[in-house]
């Protein structure tokens, strides 16, 4: 008998996948079909006491994941919003909120990017810097974590978002002032499956309320988008919408050839030279 359950931590080849009664049975894949992320739904079949082997997943609404040219590394299913934490200090690095915001469009999730650690003075200039992705629509949110979390609640509410960001953004510390027994519970489950060390967690979901969920990805340096074509890192640019397919070239990368749309937006000051530069450094050096 298949039972449906949810996967809420992947270690590896190994998962932890949460039935409907909240009950968490470790299990593995069949064969090399190990292609699952956390946040997905699968079916079961239970095979001992706390152990199952996952059957097969049910089809999702997002993935999201990064790659290079050799591999691709799921990061998480079935996620509605992608949760972007930066901080002033220490910097983070632009690319990787571009990357960030190229692959939540390109699989339709909302983003929203968190300035953590508000409470450092040097949180004003990194706001300004933010302040172009506010003038393109996405809201960027001021917050120290670790003095108040209420203003990232509304947010949350409703979603199944996952947190993503460099090491030392102070994702912990979100984790942890939104969910104080989050530490107590990964304890709880590693000792309930009694499988020795869980040293390899790529991901975590976590239960919010009845209505939302969080899931936390370790520590991102790269963020590699080897798997989106250069159609879909443009369309991702969401200023240069109104003006692809008016270039001169229908293949224009909006570089040097006469008649580029693009340039003219530029001209017009309705695209600035740094996304334009982002966007040929992500087309040519995607992963
Ligand atoms: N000033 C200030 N410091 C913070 C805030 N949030 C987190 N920090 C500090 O930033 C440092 C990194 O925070 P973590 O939560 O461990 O960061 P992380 O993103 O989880 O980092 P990894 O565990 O390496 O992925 C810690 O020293 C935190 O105390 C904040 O709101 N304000
Ligand atoms: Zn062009």
């Amino acid at each position: 008998m298949l039972q449906h359950g949810l996967i809420v931590a992947a270690h590896g080849k190994r998962y932890d996948v949460e039935l409907h009664d909240g009950v968490i049975v470790s299990c593995v894949t069949r064969g090399k079909k190990s292609e699952l992320a956390c946040g997905d739904k699968v079916e079961i079949k239970p095979t001992g006491p706390g152990e199952g082997v996952v059957e097969n997943f049910l089809p999702r609404s997002s993935l999201l994941y990064r790659s290079n040219e050799f591999r691709k590394k799921l990061l998480a299913a079935n996620v509605t919003q992608i949760v972007i934490v930066l901080a002033a200090k220490p910097s983070f690095y632009p690319e990787l909120v571009d990357r960030c915001l190229v692959a939540a469009e390109s699989e339709g999730i909302r983003p929203l990017i968190v300035l953590n650690k508000a409470d450092l003075p040097e949180s004003a200039e990194a706001m300004a810097r933010l302040s172009l992705y506010q003038r393109l629509g996405y809201e960027v949110l001021p917050l120290s974590a670790k003095q108040d979390i209420a203003p990232l609640l509304p947010h949350l509410h409703g979603q199944t978002s996952v947190l993503v960001g460099q090491s030392g953004m102070g994702k912990s510390t979100i984790v942890n002032a939104l969910l104080p027994d989050a530490q107590a519970r990964t304890g709880e489950i590693s000792s309930a499956l009694d499988s020795g060390k869980h040293t390899t967690t790529a991901a975590r979901l976590y239960h919010l309320d009845a209505a939302s969920q969080l899931i936390d990805s370790p520590g991102l340096q790269e963020f590699g988008l080897a798997h989106i074509t250069p159609d879909q890192i443009e369309y991702a640019f969401l200023e240069f919408r109104p003006y692809l397919g008016k270039c001169r070239f229908s293949d224009c990368r909006h570089r040097s050839e006469p008649g580029c749309a693009v340039h003219e937006a530029i001209e017009a000051g309705a695209v600035t030279t740094g996304r334009l530069s982002c966007y040929h450094q992500l087309i040519d050096h995607p992963a």
